[in-house]
């Protein structure tokens, strides 16, 4: 029943699944036998295939065996032609029913009847070809050629025999002897015959010298069955080879009748393994199975790969991805591109898993870095798309977060963080999972751009602010800062110069100290809202600092053009008023030498002061040599002293440790000042030696000694006479008071006062004209009749400045007066206003 249903159902579909694999000439039928494989899906089997073929004597029944053990349709010879050769070359077709799949082929008869001695070689390339591929090759033999000695198989044996020794590294292969009509002898008893026999041919073929020794079953399973006869006994020869084909089951599993599949190459390789051991046995090469078996793995390794990469390429949906990313990013761009990679390339290990490992990993990488570098441009595309619109969101955001008055420096930080992160995290979405590219680049520009924009951003802000209200702060901040600064300098530094004494400069320095540093502060806090770096900050504040000090030599310059005038007025100040600041009366009491150098050292002082700007710390020795200079006084007379020459220390352009920078007055502009000075002040000293020696001879009446002891000498005789004659007093008395009159009327102590000839020629123009007014004025007076106030009438015109004399001939008192008697009211009087005067 199993038989015949096996049978049908290979009668069913007989004619497409066989092939003529090589044909009589030699020809191997590469696309016959793709044909058969695509029709039986032996690709699909890995390793789970067998191939078994059959050899034998011309028309021994082969076909007829095969047809009925495997369900093929090998062209049988017609019974009632005769014996002759049917089957040409080597027929291929798939053993219907048998799992797994299992192909045979039927090989040309190698008694060579029809070929003749000559082609004994196509025997040989088809039996050497059988022995490569075939995991069970089947002998069949007549029953009643076992021990003969001229047996039809004999030849054959020997040829197998031969060019299994051919094979570089053979495998172990299963030789079925098939015993066709078998007789009444049991097998038990053929079999053993048979067995010596094969010894027999095993040890007459010439060996290797590798091979010397090796025994038979090193190389084959011998395996014998014996079939009736299927022309006289078809159903008992039906009923054993339906038993037969229960050993082809399963036949690749441990312990079943296939060999030991070695040299077995992967099902999709098969037809490529087959057509290129024909070409080596064509080429009558030794056949290397185990390279062989490899370069089959290449070259079939290769074309999965290629396979798979050209189905890749055609992907619709990598197609539709590469196209997408060409005009922006695509969503889920890696997860989708891995996915088709790993269709791919799980493909390639599917149908590449049989073949040689080190072949097959080595055409997967290369497939894998095929495809990867394929795939590249359009990740790169995606990169390139992520990087710009990240760098395009970073702008929308960094602009938002600037118009939204966030700090330059915390938006640009803020904003950059937050893009970074994000670019990752959309990186991270387009990440192949095969590919380990070095996407550090991409990233890196990305910064660089952020930055770059960042600093472009600055630049235009920065270029913005000219019309805006933080460029005004720019530029009027610092004027106001820099005219604050001016106004807490300029007046300070001023009245400090004005008042120059020793501690004049570090006065300054300590002010001009105070001043910067609130400045800087100042400007410090007022710039703290801008991302002004360190660097242009530090210059700011260097710049400040440096007005600052610009402010005070500038002042200090100011000042040094007015250092005469204030030498003089220090000197005036000091040398007019006492040490209580009261105006000087010079009564000749005073030193006026003393005091004229004390105030001259306070203006040398001062215009030590004021010769050099000391904001340093430097010591210098300029007040000790305009001191040695221009007070020592007996240097001075050195000086003059023509016979005497020394060096003058204020012969120079410069002073000693001071710059010109620094140096305000120079040491011989110091000399000509104090030329000017001395010469300008020499007038305030002759005039007070003038006015106390004025207030000298104003307070000392009397005349000399010598001049006293002259009168007394002299005027001795004159002396008695009057005291001898009071008449003689009177006269005198009455012209003392006339010209006591004069004096005061012509106020001639004043007029002298100015000098002895100015005095004398305002006395003699006051002269004639106060006399006349004298005379006029008596004669009035006595022509005037006498009043009851006459006394107080004389008393107001003396005040009046009218001479005394004027009452005395019109008042009773007059004539006292006249008398030379003054009353003590009267002369009390006269003497104030004298004093007064
Ligand atoms: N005596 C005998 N004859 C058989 C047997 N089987 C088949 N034959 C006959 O032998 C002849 C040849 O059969 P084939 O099957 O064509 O033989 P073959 O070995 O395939 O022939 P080639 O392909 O030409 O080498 C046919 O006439 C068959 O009927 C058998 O078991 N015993």
């Amino acid at each position: 029943m199993g038989y015949k249903y096996y049978f049908n159902c290979f009668k069913e579909k007989s004619d497409s699944c066989s092939a003529h694999l090589i044909d009589g000439d030699g020809t191997f039928n590469d696309t016959g036998l793709e044909q058969l494989i695509k029709e039986v899906k032996l690709g699909e089997c890995g390793l789970s295939y067998a191939i078994v073929s059959i050899m034998g004597p011309q028309s021994s029944g082969k076909s007829t065996l095969l047809n009925h053990l495997f369900g093929t349709n090998f062209r049988e010879m017609d019974a009632f032609k005769g014996r002759s050769q049917t089957t040409k070359g080597i027929w291929m077709a798939r053993c219907a029913g048998i799992e797994p799949c299992t192909l045979v082929m039927d090989l040309e008869g190698t008694d060579g009847r029809e070929r003749g001695e000559d082609d004994t070689a196509f025997e040989k390339q088809s039996a050497l070809f059988a022995l490569a591929v075939s995991d069970i090759v089947l002998i069949n033999m007549w029953c009643h050629d076992i021990g003969r000695e001229q047996a039809a198989n004999k030849p054959l044996l020997k040829t197998v025999f031969q060019v299994m020794m051919r094979l570089f590294s053979p495998r172990k292969t299963t030789l079925m002897f098939v015993i066709r009509d078998k007789t009444r002898t049991p097998l038990e008893n053929l079999e053993p015959v048979l067995r010596e026999d094969i010894q027999k041919i095993w040890d007459s073929v010439p060996k290797p010298e590798a091979h010397k020794e090796t025994p038979l079953s090193d190389f084959f399973n011998v395996e014998v069955v014996a079939l009736s006869s299927y022309e006289e006994k078809e159903e008992q020869f039906k009923d054993q080879v339906a038993s037969l084909r229960q050993r082809f089951f399963h036949s690749i599993t441990p312990g079943g009748l296939a060999g030991d599949r070695r040299g077995v190459v992967p099902a999709s390789g098969f037809s490529f393994s087959a057509q290129e051991i024909w070409k080596v046995i064509k080429e009558n090469k030794d056949l290397d199975l185990p390279a062989h078996k490899v370069m089959v793995a290449t070259v079939r390794c290769e074309e999965i790969a290629n396979e798979k990469y050209g189905s890749f390429v055609a992907n619709e949906k990598w197609c539709q991805i590469e196209e997408a990313v060409e005009s922006g990013p695509v969503s889920g761009f890696g997860k989708k591109l891995s996915a088709i990679l790993n269709i791919s390339l799980s493909e390639y290990d599917a149908e590449a898993i049989y073949f040689d490992e080190g072949v097959r990993s080595a055409k997967r990488q290369q497939l894998e870095e095929k495809l990867l570098q394929l795939v590249q441009p359009a990740h790169q595309s995606m990169l390139s798309h992520i990087r710009s619109g990240t760098l395009e969101k970073f702008k929308e955001a960094f602009d938002k977060a600037l118009n939204a008055g966030d700090g330059f420096s915390l938006a640009a930080q803020t904003c950059t963080q937050s893009y970074m992160a994000h670019f990752d995290e959309w990186h991270a979405d387009a990440v192949i999972e095969q590919a380990n590219w070095d996407t550090s680049k991409a990233r890196d520009k990305l910064r660089r751009d952020i930055d770059a924009h960042i600093a472009s951003v600055h630049a235009a802000k920065l270029s913005e602010l000219t019309s805006s209200f933080e460029v005004q702060f720019f530029y009027d901040y610092p004027f106001l800062l820099l005219l604050k600064l001016n106004e807490a300098l300029s007046g300070p530094v001023e009245a400090l110069l004005d008042g120059a004494n020793s501690g004049t400069w570090a006065a300054i320095k300590k002010l001009l100290q105070h001043e910067t540093a609130l400045a800087v502060a100042g400007f410090s806090n007022a710039i703290s809202g801008f991302d002004m770096d360190g660097q242009s900050k530090d210059k700011l504040i260097a710049s400040l600092e440096n007005y600052a000090r610009g402010v005070v030599e500038a002042k200090a310059r100011e000042e040094s053009g007015r250092v005469l005038i204030r030498m003089k007025d220090r000197f005036s100040m000091l040398f007019s008023h006492d040490s209580e600041s009261m105006p000087r009366i010079w009564t000749g009491k005073e030193d006026i030498r003393a005091i004229t150098k004390t105030a001259r050292s306070a203006s040398l002082k001062l215009l030590s002061v004021m010769v050099a700007i000391r904001l340093d710390d430097d010591v210098d020795n300029i007040e000790t040599t305009l001191s040695s200079a221009l007070m020592d006084t007996k240097n001075n007379a050195a000086v003059k002293d023509r016979s005497i020459i020394t060096f003058d220390p204020l012969a120079s352009s410069s002073w000693e440790k001071i710059p010109s920078s620094r140096t305000l007055i120079t040491p011989v502009q110091c000399k000509s000042l104090w030329r000017q000075f001395r010469t300008e002040t020499e007038y305030t000293v002759t005039q007070a030696i003038s006015a106390q020696e004025a207030h000298k001879r104003n307070n000392n009446w009397l005349p000399p000694p010598w001049a006293i002891v002259a009168l007394v000498v002299l005027g001795f005789n004159e002396f008695m006479t009057l005291l001898r004659n009071p008449l003689y007093l009177g006269v005198i008395f009455v012209g003392f008071l006339l010209i006591k009159a004069l004096w005061v009327q012509l106020d001639i102590s004043g007029e002298f006062r100015n000098g002895a000839l100015p005095g004398l020629l305002s006395l003699s123009s006051k002269f004639l004209p106060t006399i006349m007014n004298l005379l006029k004025r008596l004669a009035e007076e006595g022509q005037n009749p006498a009043t009851a106030d006459s006394q107080r009438n004389a008393t107001k015109s003396f005040q009046n400045g009218s001479s005394p004399l004027s009452d005395s001939s019109s008042s009773p008192s007059s004539s006292s007066a006249s008398s030379g008697v003054i009353s003590p009211q009267n002369g009390t009087e006269y003497s104030n206003t004298l004093k007064d005067d």
